[in-house]
């Protein structure tokens, strides 16, 4: 009598069991779990799902801020999971490893689509990349590299100039810039043109020939499709964490990822075409070719004899570091640029100062070189400053912890619980954010990397001189630590510095329309990199008697 039809009886009982296994999984994480000890909102350490959405929705960077804000330095995020804001996490978890320790890998999920680059390759393989790489950043390259970097840096501020033409009449607009006033100003979207300039110097360095971005004051094509690619990022690795087949299913409908094996293809036919120049450019190509290169298949054959680390790249290798290169070397300085330009264009105080020193410093714009800017240094405390407030790489760039655990700020974290290990993850921004590092930490205060200890702008001199604690300022590492740490540092550093002296000697800036104080950082999306609006600044060229 109590007979039920198998149509119905089969789907209730597996929804049935579906419901005690999440059950279980929720009782689990939270009562069981290895990571059961720390602390963290309580539906983030039972479910994936609270940190996967914060992920998805671009603005994880400001979630984990106040994550980390009511929880503290260590936050279990997810049920396999800590993220850290303790400024010793950066040398625990990626520093040069004592002792024979293993490293903290890198997590496999999340670089699953950068096995075949140094960002993502294995510990033997990053060696040999790394080591080539080298010779393309070295002090001696950088200073041949000069003239080739100072042509777009040039090429740029000729643009800039002829929108800002003496007369509307004559200026010279598009759809990034428009000249508005007798008095020679333009608004310029200073996001297309920075990252113009940036993608031009990198796509010349990586493949030996421009994007030509700043000749047709336009984005390439390759330039958008990595811009493309970047936002999609974020969802692939949502998805790889949680539902494979969902992935797998939009990768071949090409909803996602489509535009992978056109930039791949085209990054190996500029290789090629440059490998077969006789030409010494002091371009990154160069460099990695310099000790041969190698056939693909006996590269392929990923041997592991004792020469194994010194064994040389092949065109393919060379190509997809190349892509990575150009990605990694480009965006981001723009994006620094970028926020420096907001906060000088927003901050009446910080433009004064900052215009005061740089003018000072050079009678004509021909003196602004590669070596001359390092003396400005409440400019460099600009430069960091912003990339303090707005890091150009806001989200984590995630470890699995090493077989047997390991102890971070003191305290130890083990391997993992079930197959899964645990995630080690460093948000820079909740780093760089976190109260327990900075003094007023949303506030943009460039004197905090100088040597006074006192704060104080013009307008706030009596109201609001700060003290500033500078024991955990080494917090501040925009370009990680360790053997994997940004190999492009010094000369992101130089093409900063050019750009930002060389835009002040020229312009005075302010923002376009006042209302994008707020509403540019509210459009920001970060996958990785930041997603950016135009960021529509005015410039008024500056007059000299
Ligand atoms: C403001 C500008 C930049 C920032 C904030 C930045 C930041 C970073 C960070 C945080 C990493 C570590 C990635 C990880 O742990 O997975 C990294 C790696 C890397 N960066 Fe940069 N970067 C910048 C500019 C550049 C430039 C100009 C280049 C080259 C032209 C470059 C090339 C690379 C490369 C090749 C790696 C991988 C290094 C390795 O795995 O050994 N970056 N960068």
């Amino acid at each position: 009598m109590f007979g039920f039809s198998p149509f119905i009886a089969v789907p209730v009982a597996a929804a049935g069991l579906g419901v005690l296994v999440a059950v279980y999984n929720l009782f689990y994480n939270l009562f069981l779990h290895p990571l059961r000890g720390y602390p963290g909102p309580w539906l983030w350490r039972a479910s994936q799902i609270p940190y996967n959405k914060a992920w998805l929705s671009g603005r994880g960077p400001a979630i984990l801020t106040r994550v980390h804000e009511q929880y503290g330095d260590v936050v279990r995020v997810a049920p396999d999971r800590l993220s850290y804001t303790h400024p010793e996490a950066w040398n625990d978890i990626r520093g040069h490893r004592k002792g024979g320790h293993g490293e903290n890998g890198k997590d496999r999920n999340f670089y699953v689509y950068s096995v075949n680059n140094i960002l993502g390759a294995s510990r033997e393989n990053h060696s040999r990349y790394r080591r080539s790489l080298a010779h393309g950043f070295s002090a001696k390259s950088m200073q041949d590299q000069q003239p080739l970097i100072a042509q777009y840096v040039d090429l740029l501020f000729t643009r800039l100039r002829a929108h800002t033409a003496a007369s509307p009449s004559l200026a010279d607009d598009n759809e990034h810039a428009t000249a508005v006033a007798a008095d020679g100003s333009a608004i310029v979207d200073l996001v297309a043109y920075f990252n113009f300039a940036t993608f031009d110097i990198i796509g010349d360095l990586a493949f030996g020939a421009p994007f030509d971005c700043l000749a047709s004051e336009q984005y390439h094509g390759w330039v958008k499709a990595i811009f493309r690619s970047v936002e999609q990022f974020g969802m692939l690795l949502s998805l790889r964490r949680h539902a494979l087949w969902l992935l797998k299913l939009l990768v071949r409908a090409k909803v996602l990822g489509g535009g992978q094996a056109w930039q791949a293809a085209y990054a190996r036919d500029l290789v090629h075409r440059r490998l077969k120049l006789e030409t010494t450019r002091p371009d990154f190509v160069g460099a990695l070719g310099a000790a041969g290169v190698q056939d693909d298949n006996v590269a392929n054959n990923k041997g592991s004899g004792p020469d194994s680390k010194l064994r040389p790249l092949s065109a393919t290798e060379i190509a997809e570091n190349m892509r990575l290169v150009v990605l990694a070397g480009s965006e981001t300085t723009a994006t620094a640029l970028s926020a420096a330009a907001y906060y000088v264009a927003t901050l009446p105080d910080v433009q004064r100062r900052l215009a005061a020193e740089v003018r000072a410093a050079f009678a004509a714009e021909a003196d602004i070189d590669f070596f001359s800017v390092n003396a400005l240094p409440y400019m460099l405390a600009v430069l960091n400053e912003a990339m303090r407030l707005f890091p150009p790489v806001p989200t984590p760039l995630p470890r699995d912890c090493q077989p047997g655990g390991d102890t971070i700020c003191g305290r130890y974290v083990p391997e993992g619980g079930g197959a899964k290990q645990t995630g080690l993850d460093i948000w820079p921004q909740a780093m760089f954010h976190s109260s327990r590092n900075f003094t007023a930490p949303e506030k943009f205060l460039p004197e905090r990397w100088l040597d006074d200890d006192s704060i104080a702008s013009s307008e706030e001199k009596t109201a609001h001189t700060v003290k500033v604690n500078k024991d955990r300022q080494h917090a501040f590492q925009p370009f990680s630590v360790g053997p994997r740490n940004c190999i492009g540092k010094n000369l992101a550093y130089v093409e900063m510095r050019l750009i930002l002296a060389r835009l002040i000697w020229n312009f005075d800036l302010a923002l376009a329309d006042p209302a994008d104080e707020k509403r540019w950082l509210d459009a920001c999306r970060s996958f990785n990199l930041t997603m950016k609006g135009p960021l529509k600044i005015r410039l008024t060229p500056v007059k000299r008697s």
